[in-house]
């Protein structure tokens, strides 16, 4: 028996690093997926990746790992999960991984909550969504030492979607008239690592991060009204506002800011860091010119035409 589980990575649209101090976001689920394939195996525990170039033996009891092939990195997601959540018999899982590593869009998250599901799917357990984001948002919070559910959240349940402060999410259409277009440089950032300067800039400037934080969570309330409304040019300006108060949170670099203004100057209404930045990837809002923004940002950078994706986490089983 085989059991096949998927998971969708995602897009911030607002909110990031304000999420994790309780400020709303807007995020949505992406058409690009990690996907785990997992059996059992004969003798110790085993987890490759083709597409990530790595093979490693588990010893989940002592949490660590024989590495093979390849590097380590998104492995800590895996042994926290098999440490936390399995009885440590052999079991072999296979990622497929069709999400850029460390570029804002998730592969943490998605990789998180397809592992939750084929394992727990694997072990007949009885689990809903509900129970799977709750699971992966404390694995993302034990590796990372911070986490919203954000992203977990949105790989979870899919679709494009606004998470409130009191922790309750809500879809939008995603019938959302605007494309956007992701851009990324080979550059990765980590997520744990800017949410940790994120902090300590605050400890370090209370007076003056926190109405920055406080901002950014009136930003993402005023884009909520402006998607319902389907106002794309309050979108575009929403956007730009909120990339300046993340650059003065310390996560923009030089390549993130080339990106941002290169997809303004190629006719983006809006354009900002999307996910924990630091290194990582832009999201531009293009009402009318997807093409155009595509074509400048594929040029010395990675480009995705972003759509949004209603499908989250699902899992079966092959016999
Ligand atoms: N080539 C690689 N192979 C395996 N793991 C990697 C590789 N490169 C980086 N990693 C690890 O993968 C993890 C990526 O998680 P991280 O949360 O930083 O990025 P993300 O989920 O893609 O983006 P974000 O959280 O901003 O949306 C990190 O733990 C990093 O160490
Ligand atoms: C930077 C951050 O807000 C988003 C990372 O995709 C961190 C988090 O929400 O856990
Ligand atoms: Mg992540």
């Amino acid at each position: 028996m085989e059991i096949i589980a998927s998971a969708p990575g995602k897009t911030i649209l607002f909110g990031e690093h304000a999420v994790v101090y309780g400020e709303p976001a807007i995020a949505g689920a992406v058409n690009k997926r990690a996907t785990i394939r997992l059996k059992e195996a004969s003798d110790v525990s085993i987890f490759k990746s083709n597409d990530l170039g790595f093979e490693a033996e588990l010893d989940t009891v002592a949490k660590r790992y024989r590495l093979k092939k390849g590097k380590p990195g998104i492995i800590k997601y895996i042994l926290e999960i098999l440490h936390k959540c399995h009885d440590h018999s052999p079991i072999e899982l296979d990622l497929s991984l069709d999400i850029p590593i460390g570029s804002g869009l998730g592969s943490s998250a998605a990789v998180t909550v397809a592992t939750l599901a084929a394992l727990f799917k694997y072990q007949g357990k009885k689990f809903n969504k509900s129970f799977i984001a709750k699971k992966a948002h404390e694995i993302e919070n034990n590796v990372q030492g911070m986490a919203s559910p954000l992203d977990t959240r949105v790989s979870t349940f899919g679709g494009l979607i606004y998470l409130s402060k009191d922790k309750k999410i809500s879809k939008f259409d995603t019938n959302l008239k605007s494309s956007f277009v992701i851009g990324y440089t080979s550059k990765r950032g980590n997520t744990g690592r800017m949410v940790k300067s994120v902090k300590s800039l605050k400890n370090r400037h209370p007076m003056v991060v926190t109405p920055i934080i406080k901002t950014i969570g009136k930003i993402t309330d005023e884009a909520k009204i402006a998607i319902i409304k389907k106002q794309e040019f309050k979108l575009g300006e929403l956007m730009n506002i909120n990339q300046g108060l993340l650059d003065s949170l310390g996560v923009n670099t030089n390549e993130l800011s080339r990106m941002v203004y290169l997809a303004r100057k190629a006719g983006a209404s809006g354009s900002k860091i999307t996910g924990a930045g630091g290194g990582g990837s832009i999201i531009a809002c293009c009402p009318r010119n997807q093409d155009r923004v595509f074509k400048a940002l594929s040029y010395h950078d990675n480009a995705i035409k972003v759509n949004f994706s209603n499908r989250g986490v699902f899992v079966k089983e092959i016999r």
